[in-house]
Protein backbone atom coordinates (compact mmCIF):
# COMPACT_ATOMS: atom_id res chain seq x y z
CA UNK A 1 0.00 0.00 0.00
CA UNK A 2 1.67 3.13 -0.75
CA UNK A 3 1.08 6.50 1.14
CA UNK A 4 -1.33 7.37 -1.22
CA UNK A 5 -4.03 5.46 -0.51
CA UNK A 6 -3.60 4.61 3.10
CA UNK A 7 -6.09 5.34 5.25
CA UNK A 8 -5.73 7.47 8.54
CA UNK A 9 -7.83 9.81 10.73
CA UNK A 10 -6.65 13.47 11.58
CA UNK A 11 -8.43 15.19 14.76
CA UNK A 12 -8.23 18.78 15.72
CA UNK A 13 -8.62 18.78 19.71
CA UNK A 14 -11.20 22.52 20.18
CA UNK A 15 -12.27 23.79 23.37
CA UNK A 16 -15.94 22.59 22.89
CA UNK A 17 -15.50 19.37 21.00
CA UNK A 18 -13.32 17.08 19.02
CA UNK A 19 -13.35 18.09 15.00
CA UNK A 20 -12.63 14.39 12.83
CA UNK A 21 -11.27 13.67 9.67
CA UNK A 22 -10.55 10.52 8.28
CA UNK A 23 -9.05 10.58 5.02
CA UNK A 24 -7.69 8.26 2.04
CA UNK A 25 -4.30 9.38 1.17
CA UNK A 26 -4.46 13.25 0.78
CA UNK A 27 -8.62 12.87 0.05
CA UNK A 28 -10.97 13.57 3.18
CA UNK A 29 -13.91 11.17 3.13
CA UNK A 30 -15.70 12.26 5.45
CA UNK A 31 -15.09 14.38 8.87
CA UNK A 32 -18.02 15.21 12.01
CA UNK A 33 -17.41 16.12 15.29
CA UNK A 34 -17.71 14.25 18.82
CA UNK A 35 -17.65 15.89 22.31
CA UNK A 36 -14.44 15.18 24.37
CA UNK A 37 -13.68 12.14 25.64
CA UNK A 38 -14.14 10.28 28.80
CA UNK A 39 -12.38 7.12 28.59
CA UNK A 40 -9.13 6.48 26.64
CA UNK A 41 -9.22 6.73 22.92
CA UNK A 42 -10.25 3.19 21.63
CA UNK A 43 -10.29 1.63 18.52
CA UNK A 44 -13.76 0.64 19.17
CA UNK A 45 -14.31 4.01 19.24
CA UNK A 46 -13.04 5.05 16.20
CA UNK A 47 -14.61 1.85 14.20
CA UNK A 48 -18.16 3.51 15.95
CA UNK A 49 -17.73 6.86 15.10
CA UNK A 50 -16.63 5.54 11.52
CA UNK A 51 -18.18 2.40 10.88
CA UNK A 52 -18.03 2.06 7.24
CA UNK A 53 -14.63 3.40 6.50
CA UNK A 54 -12.55 1.69 9.10
CA UNK A 55 -11.74 -1.63 8.20
CA UNK A 56 -8.32 -2.04 9.08
CA UNK A 57 -7.96 -4.40 12.46
CA UNK A 58 -4.40 -2.58 13.43
CA UNK A 59 -4.35 0.70 14.70
CA UNK A 60 -5.43 3.42 12.26
CA UNK A 61 -2.97 6.27 11.78
CA UNK A 62 -4.36 9.45 14.09
CA UNK A 63 -2.39 13.06 13.39
CA UNK A 64 -3.91 14.91 16.37
CA UNK A 65 -3.57 18.70 17.09
CA UNK A 66 -4.71 20.70 20.47
CA UNK A 67 -5.32 23.36 22.23
CA UNK A 68 -6.76 21.73 25.16
CA UNK A 69 -3.59 20.36 27.24
CA UNK A 70 -6.12 18.20 29.59
CA UNK A 71 -7.03 16.15 26.82
CA UNK A 72 -3.92 14.58 26.44
CA UNK A 73 -3.71 11.67 29.12
CA UNK A 74 -7.11 9.95 26.80
CA UNK A 75 -4.81 9.91 24.17
CA UNK A 76 -1.45 8.10 25.81
CA UNK A 77 -2.33 4.39 25.27
CA UNK A 78 -2.99 4.90 21.59
CA UNK A 79 -0.50 3.06 20.08
CA UNK A 80 0.02 5.04 16.27
CA UNK A 81 -0.02 8.47 17.04
CA UNK A 82 1.59 11.84 15.69
CA UNK A 83 0.95 15.32 17.16
CA UNK A 84 1.08 18.38 15.19
CA UNK A 85 3.02 21.78 16.51
CA UNK A 86 3.36 24.60 15.60
CA UNK A 87 7.40 23.45 14.32
CA UNK A 88 4.84 21.68 11.80
CA UNK A 89 3.64 24.45 9.89
CA UNK A 90 4.80 25.54 6.60
CA UNK A 91 3.99 29.60 7.66
CA UNK A 92 6.45 32.70 8.53
CA UNK A 93 6.63 34.98 11.78
CA UNK A 94 4.27 32.52 14.22
CA UNK A 95 4.41 33.43 17.78
CA UNK A 96 5.31 30.54 20.10
CA UNK A 97 1.86 30.90 22.18
CA UNK A 98 -0.06 30.95 18.45
CA UNK A 99 -3.17 28.66 18.66
CA UNK A 100 -2.61 25.43 16.22
CA UNK A 101 -5.88 25.44 15.34
CA UNK A 102 -5.95 28.87 14.08
CA UNK A 103 -2.30 27.95 12.41
CA UNK A 104 -4.25 24.53 10.62
CA UNK A 105 -7.24 26.28 9.67
CA UNK A 106 -5.73 29.48 7.66
CA UNK A 107 -2.93 27.26 6.11
CA UNK A 108 -5.70 25.27 5.15
CA UNK A 109 -7.69 28.05 3.83
CA UNK A 110 -5.05 29.49 1.93
CA UNK A 111 -3.55 25.77 -0.01
CA UNK A 112 -7.60 25.85 -0.83
CA UNK A 113 -8.65 30.01 -1.80
CA UNK A 114 -4.46 30.96 -2.11
CA UNK A 115 -2.93 33.56 0.17
CA UNK A 116 -3.08 36.01 1.34
CA UNK A 117 -6.15 34.73 3.12
CA UNK A 118 -8.58 35.52 6.30
CA UNK A 119 -9.73 33.08 8.27
CA UNK A 120 -12.37 34.13 10.99
CA UNK A 121 -13.52 30.53 13.27
CA UNK A 122 -16.56 31.01 15.39
CA UNK A 123 -15.63 28.41 17.59
CA UNK A 124 -15.73 28.35 21.29
CA UNK A 125 -13.70 31.55 20.72
CA UNK A 126 -13.87 33.83 17.88
CA UNK A 127 -10.73 34.33 16.32
CA UNK A 128 -9.42 36.62 12.72
CA UNK A 129 -6.12 35.16 11.73
CA UNK A 130 -4.49 36.76 8.74
CA UNK A 131 -1.82 36.27 6.43
CA UNK A 132 -0.26 37.65 3.52
CA UNK A 133 0.58 36.36 0.28
CA UNK A 134 4.35 35.62 1.51
CA UNK A 135 2.61 32.92 3.87
CA UNK A 136 3.41 35.28 6.84
CA UNK A 137 1.50 36.09 9.96
CA UNK A 138 0.10 39.30 9.48
CA UNK A 139 -1.70 38.96 12.83
CA UNK A 140 -5.27 38.50 14.21
CA UNK A 141 -7.25 38.96 17.26
CA UNK A 142 -9.37 36.69 19.49
CA UNK A 143 -12.52 36.98 21.67
CA UNK A 144 -15.27 35.39 23.32
CA UNK A 145 -17.35 33.01 20.76
CA UNK A 146 -21.45 33.34 20.96
CA UNK A 147 -21.51 30.89 23.22
CA UNK A 148 -19.32 31.80 25.61
CA UNK A 149 -20.60 35.65 25.59
CA UNK A 150 -24.00 34.41 26.42
CA UNK A 151 -22.56 32.16 29.23
CA UNK A 152 -20.35 34.94 30.99
CA UNK A 153 -23.46 36.75 31.11
CA UNK A 154 -25.48 34.82 32.88
CA UNK A 155 -22.55 33.63 35.06
CA UNK A 156 -21.36 37.30 36.15
CA UNK A 157 -24.59 39.48 36.83
CA UNK A 158 -27.41 38.20 39.30
CA UNK A 159 -30.39 39.14 37.16
CA UNK A 160 -29.66 37.80 33.35
CA UNK A 161 -30.38 34.38 32.52
CA UNK A 162 -29.40 31.37 30.45
CA UNK A 163 -30.46 32.77 26.40
CA UNK A 164 -30.34 30.53 23.68
CA UNK A 165 -29.07 31.08 19.94
CA UNK A 166 -31.91 32.02 17.84
CA UNK A 167 -31.69 30.99 14.16
CA UNK A 168 -33.01 34.06 13.04
CA UNK A 169 -31.83 38.11 14.09
CA UNK A 170 -33.23 39.17 16.88
CA UNK A 171 -34.75 42.67 17.32
CA UNK A 172 -32.07 44.89 16.94
CA UNK A 173 -34.15 47.56 19.91
CA UNK A 174 -35.58 44.91 22.34
CA UNK A 175 -38.09 46.01 24.89
CA UNK A 176 -37.05 42.52 26.62
CA UNK A 177 -34.19 40.82 28.43
CA UNK A 178 -33.83 37.73 26.72
CA UNK A 179 -33.47 39.42 22.84
CA UNK A 180 -31.66 42.63 24.57
CA UNK A 181 -29.19 39.81 25.33
CA UNK A 182 -29.34 38.39 21.73
CA UNK A 183 -29.38 41.40 20.36
CA UNK A 184 -26.40 42.75 21.99
CA UNK A 185 -24.18 39.94 21.36
CA UNK A 186 -25.08 38.87 17.76
CA UNK A 187 -25.30 43.09 16.28
CA UNK A 188 -21.89 43.43 18.37
CA UNK A 189 -20.01 40.49 16.40
CA UNK A 190 -21.71 40.89 13.28
CA UNK A 191 -20.53 44.28 13.33
CA UNK A 192 -16.68 43.11 14.13
CA UNK A 193 -16.82 40.82 11.70
CA UNK A 194 -17.43 43.42 9.31
CA UNK A 195 -14.55 45.76 10.63
CA UNK A 196 -12.27 43.27 11.11
CA UNK A 197 -12.96 42.12 6.71
CA UNK A 198 -13.36 45.55 5.82
CA UNK A 199 -10.16 46.21 7.74
CA UNK A 200 -8.52 43.45 6.22
CA UNK A 201 -9.67 44.27 2.06
CA UNK A 202 -7.94 47.58 2.70
CA UNK A 203 -5.05 45.71 3.04
CA UNK A 204 -5.20 42.69 0.77
CA UNK A 205 -8.13 43.78 -1.51
CA UNK A 206 -7.63 40.70 -3.72
CA UNK A 207 -7.92 38.69 -0.28
CA UNK A 208 -10.64 35.53 0.24
CA UNK A 209 -12.10 36.06 3.49
CA UNK A 210 -13.17 32.09 5.15
CA UNK A 211 -15.90 31.76 8.02
CA UNK A 212 -15.94 28.46 9.66
CA UNK A 213 -16.49 26.86 13.30
CA UNK A 214 -19.37 25.55 14.81
CA UNK A 215 -21.03 28.90 14.86
CA UNK A 216 -20.21 29.33 10.86
CA UNK A 217 -23.19 28.81 9.25
CA UNK A 218 -25.42 30.46 11.42
CA UNK A 219 -23.40 33.90 11.16
CA UNK A 220 -24.02 32.99 7.62
CA UNK A 221 -27.29 33.08 7.98
CA UNK A 222 -27.62 36.60 10.12
CA UNK A 223 -25.61 37.84 7.44
CA UNK A 224 -27.89 36.93 4.77
CA UNK A 225 -30.95 38.19 6.74
CA UNK A 226 -29.15 41.37 6.40
CA UNK A 227 -28.92 41.02 2.95
CA UNK A 228 -25.52 41.46 3.01
CA UNK A 229 -23.10 39.39 1.28
CA UNK A 230 -21.01 36.68 3.60
CA UNK A 231 -17.69 35.23 3.95
CA UNK A 232 -17.81 31.87 2.07
CA UNK A 233 -18.28 29.11 5.28
CA UNK A 234 -16.30 26.31 5.02
CA UNK A 235 -15.58 23.73 8.03
CA UNK A 236 -13.59 21.80 6.05
CA UNK A 237 -10.09 23.86 5.81
CA UNK A 238 -9.04 22.66 9.31
CA UNK A 239 -8.63 19.39 7.77
CA UNK A 240 -7.32 20.77 4.80
CA UNK A 241 -4.58 21.85 6.72
CA UNK A 242 -3.59 18.52 8.60
CA UNK A 243 -3.77 17.21 5.35
CA UNK A 244 -1.33 19.65 3.92
CA UNK A 245 0.81 19.48 7.35
CA UNK A 246 0.69 15.54 6.43
CA UNK A 247 1.76 15.93 2.72
CA UNK A 248 4.31 17.91 3.15
CA UNK A 249 6.36 15.40 4.91
CA UNK A 250 5.66 12.44 7.58
CA UNK A 251 8.79 12.64 9.36
CA UNK A 252 8.34 16.67 10.34
CA UNK A 253 5.43 16.04 12.15
CA UNK A 254 6.72 14.99 15.83
CA UNK A 255 7.04 11.24 16.30
CA UNK A 256 8.16 10.71 19.90
CA UNK A 257 6.53 13.24 22.24
CA UNK A 258 3.22 12.39 23.46
CA UNK A 259 0.30 14.86 23.25
N1 LIG B 1 -23.67 20.05 18.54
C1 LIG B 1 -23.01 21.11 19.03
N2 LIG B 1 -22.35 21.00 20.20
C2 LIG B 1 -21.64 22.05 20.69
N3 LIG B 1 -21.55 23.24 20.07
C3 LIG B 1 -22.19 23.40 18.90
C4 LIG B 1 -22.94 22.35 18.33
N4 LIG B 1 -23.44 22.79 17.14
C5 LIG B 1 -23.03 24.06 17.01
N5 LIG B 1 -22.29 24.45 18.06
C6 LIG B 1 -21.69 25.77 18.23
O1 LIG B 1 -20.33 25.60 18.05
C7 LIG B 1 -19.61 26.55 18.83
C8 LIG B 1 -18.29 25.91 19.17
O2 LIG B 1 -17.63 25.76 17.94
P1 LIG B 1 -16.60 24.62 17.65
O3 LIG B 1 -16.03 24.95 16.31
O4 LIG B 1 -17.20 23.28 17.84
O5 LIG B 1 -15.58 24.93 18.84
P2 LIG B 1 -14.11 24.45 19.16
O6 LIG B 1 -13.39 24.29 17.86
O7 LIG B 1 -13.61 25.57 19.99
O8 LIG B 1 -14.22 23.16 19.91
C9 LIG B 1 -20.49 26.89 20.02
O9 LIG B 1 -20.49 28.29 20.19
C10 LIG B 1 -21.88 26.38 19.62
O10 LIG B 1 -22.82 27.44 19.50
C1 LIG C 1 -7.87 31.21 20.69
C2 LIG C 1 -8.16 29.74 20.96
C3 LIG C 1 -8.60 29.59 22.42
C4 LIG C 1 -9.31 29.30 20.04
O1 LIG C 1 -9.69 27.99 20.40
P1 LIG C 1 -11.09 27.37 19.94
O2 LIG C 1 -12.15 28.38 20.18
O3 LIG C 1 -10.97 27.10 18.46
O4 LIG C 1 -11.25 26.10 20.71
C5 LIG C 1 -6.92 28.85 20.63
O5 LIG C 1 -6.53 29.08 19.33
C6 LIG C 1 -5.78 29.13 21.57
O6 LIG C 1 -5.71 28.64 22.67
N1 LIG C 1 -4.84 30.01 21.10
C7 LIG C 1 -3.67 30.39 21.84
C8 LIG C 1 -3.48 31.88 21.85
C9 LIG C 1 -3.28 32.51 20.48
O7 LIG C 1 -3.68 31.97 19.44
O8 LIG C 1 -2.68 33.60 20.46
K1 LIG D 1 -11.79 26.19 16.31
Amino acid sequence: MTEQDTDWIGLMIGNSRLHWGYFCGQTLLACLDTPHLNEPLSNEFLRQIFPKLLTNKCNCALIVASVVPSQKELWANYGNLRRITLKDIPLLDLYPTFGIDRALAVLGAGKKYGFPCLVIDAGTALTFTGVDGDKKLVGGAILPGLKVQLASLRERTAALPEVSLPERLPQMWAKETAEGIRSGIIYTILAGIEKFSLEWLNLYPESRIILTGGDGDLIRDYWQEKAIKSPLVDKTIIFEGIAAVKGISSCLIDKGEPI
